[in-house]
């Protein structure tokens, strides 16, 4: 399938169905870096087989694991308990979470390692990341810019350290994790707000111990270097981020009713949910069960009328993905929804507190921008653009889902990007009654 130049939302008439959102991004990425990890073979089902994963499963293949996929999210990883030497470049293309990821793991191992991504992957800061592995004793240059993409890793050595974080932040906290795993020592890491634990928890499935106490109002994390891992089947439910995206579509077209099966339902990744409850959402989740050792629901959401809300800033790290399709909702709620204290939104794929207050504006919507927020005021919205998304995923669909309830069509550039997070989103907006085509 050739990817179209642009994509069209236009306004919809009621949205309705039952559909399953493709599985978790997050937990993707860490199943097969564990499996690659471990000693045997970890069968993974559900696995997201967006780009920003095949990147992870192409990365872990160069590093010696065998890699198979067994059918439509169903993949075996063999790991032979360590990263080994790659043949070449490692290229994680958009994915924040992988190269970060993938840092830490090797980290660990006496191999020499260049890292490199997409045009988007290159303009976000590495030294998060490569600061505390350097602390720990990895090596790294620099072949371009500082702070980086491309670089060159030279790992192995380690010791624990003890790292406290200025900034709730899964991937940097994991990337130290994964590093100690393979360090001397006990290495700590202490978040002033919990981010999503996904790592911690499949660390323990794969058989480490990690241990996790309060610390003010986040907690410290602990685990002690030279513990084997174990392969371990994992079970990957549905991305509460992406199921975010037909949900909205529900909660902001007269008539609709949308349920997304499976989500998965962590408490340090549904802020989102709440946030949009407080604004009067008729969201409902039913089938409380426990799958692949997370919490996952059935979530329903209805047309709602919504009012505007103050998000707390200290629920920035569990919904950090979601104020893109927080900030499309909220132009349709009546009054102010103030977003503060998410400063990190403007080094993800794109700056995305700068094109959601692009776009929105171009809609019609008022926005107001601050360095480290924004605040969207609701009314009914014009729609009638074509946005730039600079190729950032979450930015096109938060657009596409805002043009299916606007006046006029919305069109967003670079739709192709979509497919690192939610490959055939598009056709499945389609199955529930969306209007969104090439443009
Ligand atoms: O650990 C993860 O899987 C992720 C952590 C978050 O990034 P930060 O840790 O940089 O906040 C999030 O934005 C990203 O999409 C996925
Ligand atoms: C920020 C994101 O991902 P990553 O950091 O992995 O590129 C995202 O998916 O919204």
């Amino acid at each position: 399938m050739t990817t179209p130049s642009h994509l069209t939302a236009r306004r919809a008439s009621a949205l309705t169905g039952v559909v399953s959102a493709p599985g978790d991004k997050s937990m993707s990425h860490r199943a097969l870096i564990l499996g690659a990890m471990a000693t045997g073979v970890t069968d993974i089902d559900g696995l997201l087989e967006g780009d920003d994963v095949l990147a992870t499963a192409r990365a872990v293949e160069a590093f010696g694991a065998g890699v198979e996929r067994l059918g439509q999210g169903r993949w075996r990883v063999t790991g032979h308990g360590g990263f080994r030497q790659p043949a070449g470049v490692i290229d994680c293309g958009n994915a924040g979470t992988g190269v970060r990821l993938l840092m830490g793991a090797a980290a660990g191992y006496p191999i020499t390692v260049t890292f490199d991504g997409d045009a988007s992957l290159r303009k976000r800061p590495m030294k998060r990341v490569t600061g505390p592995l350097a602390r720990m004793g990895a090596r790294f240059e620099w072949l371009g810019e500082e702070d980086r993409l491309p670089l060159t890793l030279t790992g192995g050595g380690l010791s624990a350290i003890d790292h406290v974080q200025s900034v709730a932040s899964a991937q940097i906290k994991s990337a130290i994790l994964l590093a100690g795993l393979n360090a001397n020592g006990v290495t700590t890491v202490a978040e002033p707000e919990p981010s999503r634990d996904h790592t911690e928890r499949m660390l323990c499935a794969f058989g480490a111990e990690v241990g996790v106490l309060p610390d003010g109002a986040g907690w410290r994390v602990t685990l002690t270097g030279g513990q084997p891992l174990t392969a371990t089947p994992v079970s990957v439910p549905g991305d509460p981020s992406s199921a975010a995206f037909p949900l909205a579509a529900a909660l902001i077209i007269p008539g609709s009713q949308v349920t997304v099966e499976s989500v998965m339902l962590n408490p340090l990744r549904t802020g989102l949910f709440e946030t949009w409850r407080e604004m009067g959402a008729d969201l409902t989740v039913a089938n409380r069960r426990m799958a692949g050792g997370e919490e996952v629901g059935d979530v329903t959401a209805r047309h709602s009328a919504l009012t505007g809300v103050v998000v707390p800033p200290d629920r920035a790290a569990s919904m950090i993905d979601e104020y893109p399709i927080l900030a499309a909702t909220a132009a349709f709620a009546s009054g102010a929804t103030v977003m503060r204290g998410i400063g990190e939104m403007r080094v993800k794929e794109s700056d995305r507190i700068a094109l959601m207050a692009a776009g929105l504006q171009a809609c019609g919507v008022a926005v107001e921008e601050e360095p480290e927020g924004f605040t969207v005021t609701g009314g009914p919205v014009r729609g009638g653009a074509t946005v730039i998304t600079h190729g950032d995923h979450r930015i096109a669909m938060s657009h596409l889902i805002l043009g299916l309830a606007a006046a006029e069509q919305v069109t967003v550039d670079e739709p192709g990007m979509i497919a690192t997070s939610f490959p055939g989103f598009v056709e499945l907006m389609r199955g529930l009654g969306g209007d969104i085509a090439s443009a």
